[in-house]
């Protein structure tokens, strides 16, 4: 693909600022991964079960809105500039995310390995810059399967909110057996990432033992908020280089909004579970359905070096 010429009005982004934010968020997560991983393996992590509303607010906050950059990225690739451009790019993206939150409901047996097994290639993109696309599949779904090997009840008690009770255990059971190959393997890609790139091994290996070692929701929250949507932002903003950061928060309007009210009103009308715990339901099952659209624009269809 042809690199993009800059949006009207846009200074580039100097490459070492861009490079340093890069080193320093690495830095920053991998001492808060550790920080987290390290006690919670020796018996002294918190659980976010008790706390739902406080993991959902997080995710609603920090973790949505960088699917929202999703229209800003597909107007810069494709140009849908005009209203009917727009409404067929917005009419297939919610589309395809419908069709799966369809699928989920008639075949949730299905549905959540297949959105397990999606997010393990989606996660791994971030480690794109630093590893070739099988080991970091690998690292990928190791990552999205550790949870269920030590915190196995946990993993099952959340998936019961989105999927019958057996498939929640059958799920569960799979995850966990799935997990332990693919974190030897993913261990062993550490390991040999660790001769050429030491920074990005060791995050890698701080983010698969927070994984493996935090509780199922500490371990989500803090990676894909503070990883994996902090990541994404950076690369959206080498992408569009928007001017400022509030032209950088102005290009997720209005859709993160949309969407964070989506969830709170859907979790209002989420059946037999509290609040807190039905608003985490909801926006996992709408991050299944989103991911389906958006993985196909975040890793299909991007364009090379961001
Ligand atoms: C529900 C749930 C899990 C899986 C979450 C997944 C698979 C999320 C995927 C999100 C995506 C793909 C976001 C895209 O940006 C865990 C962490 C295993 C355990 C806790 C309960
Ligand atoms: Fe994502």
């Amino acid at each position: 693909m042809p690199n993009l010429p800059a949006l009207p009005g846009a200074v580039a982004a100097p490459q070492l600022t861009q490079r340093a934010l890069w080193h320093w968020h690495r830095l920053g997560f991998t001492a808060l991964a550790l920080a987290i991983a390290l006690p919670s393996a020796f018996g002294a992590g918190l659980s976010l079960l008790d706390f739902p509303l406080l993991a959902a607010t997080a995710m609603l906050l920090l973790g949505v809105p960088h699917g929202a950059f999703d229209v800003a990225l597909a107007h810069r690739r494709w140009e849908i500039g005009t209203p009917p451009a727009l409404a067929c790019f917005l009419a297939l993206y919610v589309g395809m995310a419908a069709a799966f939150a369809a699928i989920w409901f008639l075949l949730p047996q299905f549905a959540l390995p297949v959105f397990i097994a999606m997010s393990g290639v989606h996660f791994a993109g971030d480690w794109r810059r630093d590893i070739p696309l099988l080991p970091r599949m690998v690292v990928g779904l190791a990552l999205i399967t550790a949870p269920a090997l030590l915190h196995r009840e946990p993993v099952t008690e959340i998936f019961a909110w989105l999927v019958p009770a057996d498939v929640a255990v059958t799920t569960a059971e799979v995850m966990a057996a799935a997990s332990i190959p693919l974190l030897q393997a993913a261990a062993l890609v550490a390991l040999v990432t660790a001769w050429s790139r030491p920074a990005a091994a060791l995050e890698m290996a701080a983010t698969l033992l927070l994984a493996v070692f935090a509780a199922p929701l500490v371990f989500f929250v803090s990676y894909w908020c503070g990883l994996h949507s902090a990541r994404h932002v950076f690369s959206v903003q080498a992408e569009l280089q928007p001017r400022t950061l509030s032209g950088l928060a102005r290009l997720s309007l209005p859709y993160a909004p949309i969407t964070i009210i989506g969830v709170m009103i859907a979790a209002l009308l989420w059946p037999h579970l509290d609040l807190g715990r039905a608003v985490l339901a909801v926006l996992f099952v709408a991050l299944a359905a989103l991911t389906v659209p958006h993985m196909m624009l975040v890793d299909q269809f991007r364009p090379k070096r961001t």
